[in-house]
Order: structure tokens, then sequence, then C-alpha cells
């Protein structure tokens, strides 16, 4: 079976595409097609067969780690566990960058836990905020079958409260990673004090900045103004380099100058 074949139903609707786009830059939108609300960006990739090509020839993925993905999956709110594709990415970012000491805002079932625990060294540590036990329950015990559960210092309460503990304990530019992807509304603020809190040249990645390509309409509701107030600032952020990457739901890479 080919990876891709040219259908009826996709001639149809590029050409619907194409007539919504016209219409829209008619209609002076700065931008066109998706102002038309057909499909977003995420929804056209992820579990599309050339993804499936995508992660079959470059997932390499620790046998623990997939089993946490796949418990997740079972899950009724499976969709908020982070794209293994962007898991990856950024374990390599922090070998690269030999990270000893991570952040890990909004936990889950820890699947981006482990996989950040996996690759720091044994003396290194994530700090893993979260507010829901249940859910982290869920991905524990993986945590001990992968050998790495003494490199997890989990703290259940909101994650502010961890941040500013860590910020108190004088742990400011000691951190080598953060991802911050926990509730939006409060993304401004966990990427102030990450900033703080990473050293020079740590890296900071942050979930979810297209959501769903709601960020097109920016006053949909306050997760949305929240995830494109940060957009626009963080474009114009003198104290980090960036890039924003379309792998799952949108994920900007900030790398502290
Ligand atoms: C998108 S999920 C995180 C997915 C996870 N990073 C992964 O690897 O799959 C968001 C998590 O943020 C948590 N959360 C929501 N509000 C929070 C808060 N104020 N402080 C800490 N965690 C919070 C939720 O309980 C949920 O587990």
């Amino acid at each position: 079976m080919p990876f891709f074949s040219i259908t009826k139903e996709m001639v149809i609707g590029t050409a619907v595409l194409g007539v919504a786009f016209t219409a829209g830059v008619l209609a002076g939108k700065k931008y066109p097609s998706l102002s038309f609300g057909f499909p977003k960006l995420s929804m056209l990739r992820k579990g599309t067969t050339l993804w499936q090509y995508i992660l079959d020839h470059s997932l390499r993925e620790h046998p623990v780690l997939k089993k946490l993905r796949l418990l997740t999956l079972n899950h009724p709110w499976s969709r908020m566990m982070v794209s293994c594709d962007q898991a990856q990415l950024m374990a390599n970012l922090a070998k690269l960058i030999k990270a000893k000491k991570a952040i890990e805002i909004g936990v889950f079932t820890g699947y981006n836990t482990l996989n950040m625990a996996l690759v720091l060294p044994d003396d290194g540590k994530v700090v893993a905020c979260d507010i829901n036990e249940d859910y982290v329950n869920i991905g524990k015990p993986l945590w001990k079958e992968a050998g790495v559960e003494h490199k997890i210092d989990l703290r259940i309460k909101p994650a502010v409260q961890t941040l500013d503990e860590l910020l108190a304990d004088g742990e400011a530019g000691t951190y080598d990673f953060a991802f911050i992807d926990a509730d939006k509304e409060s993304y401004n603020e966990y990427y102030e004090k990450c900033l703080r809190l990473i050293r020079k040249g740590g890296i900071i990645a942050i979930d979810n900045v297209l959501w769903g390509g709601n960020v097109l309409k920016p006053s949909k509701d306050n997760a949305t103004q929240s995830l494109h107030l940060l957009n626009e600032k963080i474009l114009r952020d003198v104290r980090v380099n960036i890039s924003m990457i379309t792998m799952g739901d949108g994920v900007t890479l900030a790398f502290k100058l």
C-alpha cells in the first residue's frame, strides 16, 4: 500500500480550500484559508500515514517509555500526553546541552518526566510539578520499573508554588531544561519563573503554542489569549533565541542567552 495516493476527496478538498483562500484574501483576512474554519494544521498531521511513517523511521523509544505511552492511550484524557516525537526531540536537546537538572510543569501520567529522567545522569533530577496525584500514580510504577525513580522529585501542588520554592531555595540559574505543559492561563508566569531558574544556554520548551490552530482567533477564550500573548511576547524577547516547531500541537524552544 503506497504511503500517499490522491483520492477524489483530496481533489475536492483542495479545490474548496483554494476557493476559501481566495475569498479570504479578497476579504482582507491575515490568515485566509484557516479563517474559514477548515482543518487545523495539527489535525492534518497527527494520525496521518505520513506521521506514522515519521514515527516508524525516527522513534527510538525506551521499552518502559513505550509501555507508559500505550498505557496512557487507554486514559480518557490521553490527548493530554505529549507527542512522542516531540518528547524525543526534547530528550536529544537535553543530552546535547548535558542537562543535569530539569523541570516538568504538568506531569499527567509522567511520559515526558520519564523521558527526561532516562537521559539525565544518575545524579540528575527532574522536578515534576502537578496538582493531580491520580494522574501521576498511573505512571509512577513505570518510573520505578525503568530504574530512574530516584531522579524524580515529584511535587503535588500548584506549579507556581513549586517554582517559587525553588527560587526561594536559591536555585536560580541552576536548571538546564524546563518543559511548560500545564494550565495555559499561567504560561506567562511559568515562563518568567523558568527564565530565572534556567542557566544561560539552558532551554525552555513551551507546549501547545498553536493550540490546535486557535491562536489565529486569540479572543476565543482565556487559554487561547494567554498562549497568543506569550507567543507575541517571546517573539520580541531579547533574553532568548527561539524556534517555533510544528511538532505535536506546536512547541516553542527558547534558548536562554
Ligand atoms: C498536558 S498535561 C501534561 C502532559 C505531560 N507533560 C506529558 O508528558 O504527557 C497537563 C497537566 O498539568 C496539570 N496541571 C494543571 N494545572 C496545574 C497547575 N496549576 N500546577 C501544576 N500542574 C497543573 C494537569 O493536572 C495535567 O496533568
